[in-house]
């Protein structure tokens, strides 16, 4: 059993911090923002994430778990510090790593003991851990050691807790290795492949399995827009292809195209790394643009069914990057309703959790209606768009929803129905290639 402090309780340092404790070590979760303190405090979770919240609560509730905004508090006892904060996108694309290395910074000041300072944050190569290994060094006290592992983060939001617990792998880069050994201690009972390796192979192995997945979306997207003008069926492309194990069938689904807090900015921060030591990689710069595309190409085929967008009403049904979350950072769907906006069309929106997450990113438009309930946004609207892959969507009564709207066009931004199920209940079914 370890003490180990988490630093930064978003997405994955709430996940990481509450998984660790569940495996028996005790863990303070630390963040700077004293709100996300006070909520987490009084068991509520600050954002949306399935399995998370009962974790939480048991852990916190067997004495295994707890919050503060004090580092001094977390570092008190702390064999471990794991950086989790947040590395957002520069104008320029870089990741801007000053959340790191203030986590980095204040670790080191309160460090009363010597300790092991795991770097789950995505960082790029090229400097980045060693300066954060100089900031530490720098701060901490005379006889105080604090070896740095790079230790990236695969989780997916949506399936946190499940692939916390049953990871595909755990890549740890070190310079120590008793350092990097003491951390592939705590992944034995998660019975994953561990590789060992040095810090800039497994920070550019996070960006290189982000690019590879945002590579197969972008592929895919681009293969639909051969498809759709041979008259293929994307759905049946994909499946054939998967088919093929060394191809694999994940990450094939066509649509609107990868959103979130990750591949967009991960993608562009590569092409930054590549260009900044004199290598322009028109792969990737290929790979942001096809899946910018896809969002103008489902407004481009809503207009081309209903002509000029101006006063026309458009349901929006999701507003999140992915289902089984509130996430909407770089969402598709908050894009495509600007669009809509933009040309003057109505938009009645709904999502399951991600409405106040939307609000407080989409500027108040007096076009735009967020509604309470999916068959509330459809009603009364000349077409509706399907922008995020919640299950609940696939699963309405689409002849209820047919009835109540005032034209029949069905945008399945996430090709969630069947072409054909739709076109017989009378819909105009729109998709990229079916
Ligand atoms: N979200 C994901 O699915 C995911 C998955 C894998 C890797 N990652 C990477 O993990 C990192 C964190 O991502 P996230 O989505 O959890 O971010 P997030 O924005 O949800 O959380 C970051 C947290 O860090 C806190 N913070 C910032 N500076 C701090 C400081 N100096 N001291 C204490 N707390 C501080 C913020 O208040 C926030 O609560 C990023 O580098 C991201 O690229 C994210
Ligand atoms: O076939 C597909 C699969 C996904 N998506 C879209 O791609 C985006 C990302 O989806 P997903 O990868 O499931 O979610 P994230 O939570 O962003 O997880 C990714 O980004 C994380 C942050 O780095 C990594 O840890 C994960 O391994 C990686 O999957 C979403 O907008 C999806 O709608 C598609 O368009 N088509």
């Amino acid at each position: 059993m370890k003490h180990i402090a988490v630093i930064g309780v978003g997405y994955v340092g709430l996940t990481t911090a509450a998984c660790l404790a569940e495996l028996g070590h005790h863990v303070t979760g630390v963040d700077m923002d004293e709100g996300k303190i006070v909520l987490l405090r009084r068991g509520d979770i600050p954002f949306s994430e399935p399995e998370l919240p009962e974790l939480v609560e048991q852990n916190v509730r067997a004495g295994r778990l707890n919050f503060t905004t004090s580092y001094q508090e977390a570092m008190q006892r702390a064999d471990m510090a794991f950086i989790c904060v947040g590395t957002p996108p520069t104008p320029s694309g870089h990741a801007d790593m000053s959340q790191v290395e203030e986590a980095a910074r204040q670790v080191a000041l309160s460090a009363t003991r010597s300790l092991i300072v795991v770097l789950k944050s995505t960082t790029p190569p090229g400097g980045n851990a060693e300066r954060v290994a100089d900031i530490l060094a720098r701060h901490l006290s005379p006889g105080i050691n604090a070896p740095l592992v790079v230790n990236p983060e695969f989780l997916r939001e949506g399936s946190a807790v499940y692939d916390t617990f049953h990871p595909d792998r755990a890549v740890i880069g070190a310079w120590d290795s008793a350092a990097a050994e003491a951390v592939a201690a705590l992944y034995a009972p998660l019975r994953c492949p561990v590789l060992l390796t040095d810090p800039a192979s497994a920070q550019l192995t996070k960006y290189a399995s982000n690019a590879f997945l945002a590579t197969k979306i972008s592929f895919i997207n681009e293969i639909s827009r051969i498809a759709e003008r041979v008259g293929a069926n994307i759905h049946a492309i994909a499946q054939g292809m998967g088919f093929d194990e060394r191809i694999g069938a994940e990450f094939l689904e066509s649509g609107l195209g990868y959103g979130g807090s990750c591949f967009p900015k991960d993608v562009l921060a590569l092409s930054a790394i590549a260009e900044q030591q004199g290598y322009y990689s028109q792969f990737l710069h290929a790979v942001t643009d096809i899946n910018a595309g896809q969002r103008g190409l489902a407004v481009a085929k809503l207009g081309e069914v209903l002509g000029d967008l101006h006063g026309k009403a458009i349901g929006v049904l999701g507003l999140a990057f992915k289902s089984h979350t509130d996430d909407v950072r770089e969402s598709p769907a908050l894009s495509v309703i600007s669009m809509l906006c933009q040309q003057g069309a109505v938009v009645r929106a709904y999502d399951p959790v991600a409405t106040s997450t939307a609000q407080k990113v989409l500027p108040p438009h007096a076009a735009l209606e967020y509604c309470a309930d999916a068959y509330a946004a459809v009603r009364g609207c000349h077409a509706v768009l399907i922008a995020t892959n919640w299950p609940e969507f696939r699963s309405l009564d689409w002849s209820r929803v047919h009835s109540s709207m005032a034209g029949n066009a069905v945008m399945d931004g996430r090709g969630l129905l069947s072409p054909d199920a739709m076109r017989g209940m009378g819909f105009e079914y729109l998709a990229f290639a079916n």
